[in-house]
């Protein structure tokens, strides 16, 4: 049996709306600027703040630069400029704390902005998806994009555009000035920088460049050995092969190793003489060397050379700043393109005009569906289930019973066909009216770090505590609960841990408080010891009144208890009617029954009794059982 969060669709394309909406996304895909445009002013002041606190910044140097060369100049000294030099020195000062503060206080401020902006519209966005794609995202994927990455943004929106800005623009107006000083040290001043950025094309040769894609391949092989590694070392020690386990993770190591070494050799060479160019001791001595042989053979007054001293070495700043602050932008610039990809999933359609159900019969009419292109799962399937009826879903593993059920709650739309609840297609229905008509429990179920009592009354948060206890009691739980730390209020995940079967009898009461109309359930009691699978099934049975339920049953016993049993085999019905007409038939079902495949998924669900229940926090849960519950996240 596929499991509810593993269920991952890749939708067949035959009008399988995904692929549909999947080629929309690309049309509406935001672009990055797109997501900033709204902050652009607030961004805007912030750089400009910045540059002009860089630039402030260097009129104490200039200051001191102009004094120098006053003071040491022969004859007598001006008092008046002095002192203009002096005030323009310290309102620069001044005026660079003043724009710094302000800059990186805005900056800060709007980052936190930003970064709240784009976790709501994720937010809002992730709460709109088709389940189905949720179901099919890899473990921690949407947890790096909502967290690490809109974390990543920080440097872009508070640091380094206005840094990079401020490194080619103080440099800049340093060399106008130097520019009036003397033009010929100027030159030498600025030859350094000239030699290294004449190297750095020997760091973008195509050989380089493929040394690079080289190490990245290799680092990604590491990672996937290393999760490879750590998620199947339980398995894979229990069959005794960790030794080769552990070998595929040291080859990748060992590849690694040899491929960054043939990347650093190609570039030690270029990266060592650039460094070596733009070092402080190699500037100060082009300097003092051009400058000393100025004054004894050019005529350059000694005074002239401390603005050289002072500001030669702020012109190695764009080069330097090239290195880091790119580096920032481009991983601040591919975070912001994985959120647009996230906020491009188009939402599942809303109809304009919702349709309104009426009652709870549900009809599944010609229904197609293959997650894949060219392989259909479901291929042609007509059913109908009557309200006040249980219908049991039997057949051989893989003949598309979990993908079936998946249908009601619309985790997918059929490729073809429809889904009918009360005459509506499950299309033109409000998604708040589906949540409110649907709920479900399926077999991998993940609590919210939160209270039981609160998972319980996930569908309905307001519930009264006498009504959680009793849809509790219904579910055969009530009696764990009572024996956890702080019973009802015991957070599950911290301080508790519950077993699969506890887990989906905690889904099964959050599905009874929901109380919704139409209940979907991968045999619930799948984990349960015998004495309490009979009690759930007793109440699954006397659910009936007026309630829709569709059982994929494993156990001959809740068949034996529906109205109506379906055997389906390969993605079509071959078979339907009472249990008792079925049995005296001698057909599919008995045979399946007879032919111990039942006894096969029997084994299938205890394997999967020992697992501990996944408990997920709870701002990022796609609920697995769902009543309004899903209305709520559209609000
Ligand atoms: N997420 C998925 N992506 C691709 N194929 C899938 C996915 N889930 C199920 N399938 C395929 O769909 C077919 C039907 O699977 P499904 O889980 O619906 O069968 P099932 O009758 O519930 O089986 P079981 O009783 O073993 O769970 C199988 O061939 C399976 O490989």
């Amino acid at each position: 049996m596929t499991t509810t969060s593993a269920t991952t669709p890749t939708q067949s394309s035959q009008s399988s709306q995904p692929s549909q909406s999947d080629q929309s996304a690309q049309s509406a895909r935001p672009s990055v600027a797109g997501l900033l445009r709204p902050f652009g002013r607030s961004f805007a002041a912030v750089v400009a703040l910045q540059v002009a606190g860089a630039v402030a910044g260097l009129a104490p140097l200039l200051a001191v630069a102009e004094l120098g060369r006053t003071l040491l100049s022969p004859g007598p000294v001006d008092d008046g400029h002095v002192r203009t030099v002096v005030a323009a020195g310290a309102a620069g000062l001044l005026l660079h704390l003043l724009c710094t503060t302000a800059s990186s206080g805005i900056g800060h401020l709007l980052d936190g902005r930003v970064q709240l902006a784009l976790r709501r519209q994720l937010a809002a966005r992730l709460g709109r998806v088709p389940i189905g794609w949720l179901a099919r995202r890899r473990t921690g994927e949407l947890a790096k994009v909502v967290g690490d990455d809109v974390g990543a943004v920080h440097p872009f929106i508070a640091h380094t555009p206005g840094e990079l800005t401020s490194a080619f623009v103080v440099p800049l107006i340093s060399l106008v000035y130097l520019c009036t000083v003397d033009w010929r040290l100027t030159l030498i001043t600025l030859a350094p920088v000239i030699l290294a950025v004449a190297l750095v094309p020997l760091m973008l040769t195509p050989a380089r460049q493929r040394e690079e894609r080289d190490r990245d391949a290799a680092m990604g092989r590491i990672a996937d050995a290393a999760v490879e590694f750590v998620q199947g070392i339980a398995v894979v020690k229990t069959f005794g092969g960790a030794g080769r386990a552990h070998r595929a993770f040291r080859t990748a190591t060992d590849e690694f190793t040899e491929v960054f070494h043939r990347f650093v050799r190609g570039l030690a060479g270029t990266a060592a003489a650039m460094q070596t160019l733009l070092s402080p001791p190699f500037v100060l001595l082009a300097v003092l060397t051009g400058g000393t042989a100025l004054i004894t053979g050019g005529g350059m007054p000694p005074a002239d050379l401390l603005p050289f001293l002072l500001l030669g070495l702020g012109l190695t700043a764009p080069v330097a700043a090239l290195g880091h602050g790119f580096d920032d932008m481009r991983a601040a610039h591919q975070a912001l393109r994985r959120i647009r990809d996230v906020l491009a999933v188009p939402p599942l359609p809303q109809p304009a005009r919702p349709a309104v159900p009426r009652g709870h019969r549900v009809e599944l009419r010609g229904v197609r569906f293959g997650y894949e292109d060219g392989h259909e799962v479901l291929r042609g399937v007509d059913l109908v289930l009557e309200p006040g009826t249980i219908t049991a879903l039997v057949g051989p593993s893989g003949s598309g019973k979990s993908t079936l059920v998946r249908l009601l709650p619309r985790f997918f739309d059929p490729g073809h066909g429809s889904v009918l609840l009360g005459g509506a297609d499950l299309r033109d229905l409000d998604s708040r009216e589906l949540g409110r008509a649907v709920s479900f429990v399926f077999q991998d179920m993940r609590l919210l770090r939160a209270s039981v009592a609160e998972n319980i009354a996930l569908a309905v948060p307001h519930a009264a505590p006498g009504d959680v206890e009793r849809a509790a009691r219904a579910a055969h739980i009530h009696d764990r609960i009572l024996q956890l730390p702080r019973g009802y209020d015991t957070v599950l995940g911290e301080e508790a841990a519950l077993s699969g079967g506890e887990a989906q009898r905690i889904a099964l009461a959050r599905a009874l408080l929901a109380d919704t109309p139409v209940l979907v359930l991968d045999e619930a009691t799948a984990f349960a010891d015998p004495r309490t699978e009979l009690a759930v099934r007793r109440t699954l049975t006397s659910l009936g009144e007026d309630r829709t339920v569709l059982v994929i049953a494993h156990r001959l016993e809740t068949a034996r208890a529906a109205d109506t049993v379906v055997v389906l085999r390969d993605g079509r019905i071959v078979e339907r009617g009472t249990p008792d007409e079925l049995l005296v038939e001698q057909g599919e079902f008995t045979a399946l029954w007879q032919s111990g495949r039942a006894g096969e998924v029997r084994t299938g669900t205890t394997a999967r009794a020992g697992r501990t229940a996944r408990t997920t926090p709870r701002a990022t849960t796609p609920g697995t059982t769902h009543g309004p519950a899903r209305g709520e996240d559209d609000r």
